[in-house]
């Protein structure tokens, strides 16, 4: 039977060049590309036809950062398909970065230098804003609709007698002391990245403790830096070019500076090809490149406690119901005024 795999985010960077490298692997599998932007999954479709004629893939609207549209291309995901065998949580934002030099040439003269290039950590603040669903834009995009998402899929993804797998793409960046239970969706500080990705391992954990008894399994990667649209907003793509010998350089250390889309998209395809039940819940996977330019994934142990885990999933899951609520009370209330409207007519 076609396996089916849904990948968010994947016209462009990283989603894409694993819908590339999955093809590659196996033809006889269903791809749906579930993208914002139907011109550029149009496009993501065509360029994957090129290389892959006999492919299968389908096309979904979904904004991740819309609770509505989220909810109804869930509908469409259950009405097309029986069941998923892999959901890669994939599309992501990083809005309005600030760089601060001053922290990267003190970094650079540190002897925290190598993690300051593998992780970001104090070079990196963004500007978040509040979306139509009153949420930050940050966390509703790279957590939230994600979340809401797996949720509807549930009858899809949990079925007897078959396992499926949720891949999260997480961040090197992820930081536990960016992160708030008393604010999770980063209203007061400058970092919303960093707390969206710390509680997407955050959740993945917990989601582990919740489905794995019904056959659903959650893993976390984070795919090392990546020349992306995403890198392109912190930096010009000319910049990036100009500096890219030095990055070659910094390979050798680090090994997380993957560069390219196919090289961060290792460990997504590396945990395509695993048993679900062999993974460890607690890892992440990271891709990694050496110096030599070969590529590889290694699992590394997250900074994670059960109970913050377990407590980020209880909120989530009661701003879920809160905000089902808000919008059947919004769907009765468009339903009244047009009932009045016909009445009146
Ligand atoms: N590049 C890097 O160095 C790193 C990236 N990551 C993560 O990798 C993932 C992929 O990013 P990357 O490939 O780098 O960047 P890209 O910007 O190339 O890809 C991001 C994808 O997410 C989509 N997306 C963004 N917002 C939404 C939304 N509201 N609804 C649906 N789709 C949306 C984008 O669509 P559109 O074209 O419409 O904007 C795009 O397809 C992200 O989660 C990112 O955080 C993690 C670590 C490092
Ligand atoms: C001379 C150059 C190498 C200077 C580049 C400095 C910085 C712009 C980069 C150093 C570490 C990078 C990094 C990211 C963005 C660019 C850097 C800050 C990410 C935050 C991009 C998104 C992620 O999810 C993680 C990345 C970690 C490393």
């Amino acid at each position: 039977m076609e396996k089916v795999i849904l990948v968010t985010g994947a016209n462009s960077g990283i989603g894409l060049a694993l819908c590339e490298r999955l093809l590659s692997e196996d033809l006889g599998l269903q791809l749906c590309l579930a993208c914002r932007n139907m011109q550029r999954a149009v496009a993501a479709r065509s360029a994957l036809l090129t290389s892959h004629p006999d492919a299968h893939i389908d096309l979904l609207h979904m904004d991740v950062g819309s609770v509505r549209s989220v909810l109804n291309a869930a509908q469409e995901v259950k009405a097309r398909y029986n069941r998923l065998d892999y959901l890669y949580l994939n599309a992501g934002i990083m809005p309005n970065p600030q760089f601060d030099l001053r922290a990267f040439f003190k970094g650079l003269f540190s002897s925290n230098v190598v993690n300051m290039f593998a992780t970001a950590e104090g070079l990196l603040t963004q500007q978040d804003r509040v979306n139509k669903d009153g949420l930050q834009e940050v966390f509703a995009t790279n957590l939230f609709g994600h979340f809401l998402l797996v949720r509807e899929l549930e009858p899809v993804l949990c079925q007897a007698g078959h396992t499926s797998q949720v891949v999260w793409t997480s961040s090197s960046n992820a930081r536990r002391s960016a992160f708030s239970l008393d604010d999770v969706q980063h209203r007061l500080g400058t970092e919303p990245y960093a707390s969206s990705k710390y509680a997407s391992d955050l959740l993945s954990v917990a989601l582990n403790r919740h489905h794995n008894s019904r056959g659903m399994f959650s893993s976390v990667i984070c795919p090392g830096l990546v020349m992306t649209n995403l890198t392109y907003g912190i930096l010009p793509s000319f910049f990036w070019r100009l500096i890219m010998p030095v990055m070659y350089l910094i390979r050798i250390f680090t090994n997380t500076f993957t560069l390219t889309a196919y090289n961060g998209a290792e460990a997504l395809h590396s945990l395509f090809l695993q048993n679900p039940e062999s993974l460890d819940p607690r890892a992440k996977y990271h891709s990694l490149t050496s110096g030599m330019g070969i590529n590889y994934t290694k699992a590394r142990q997250m900074d994670i406690h059960d109970d913050m885990s377990e407590t980020l999933y209880e909120k989530l899951l009661e701003m879920e119901k809160s905000l089902r609520r808000k919008l059947k009370e919004e769907e009765d209330d468009k339903q009244a005024y047009r009932k009045y409207l016909l009445q009146t007519e």
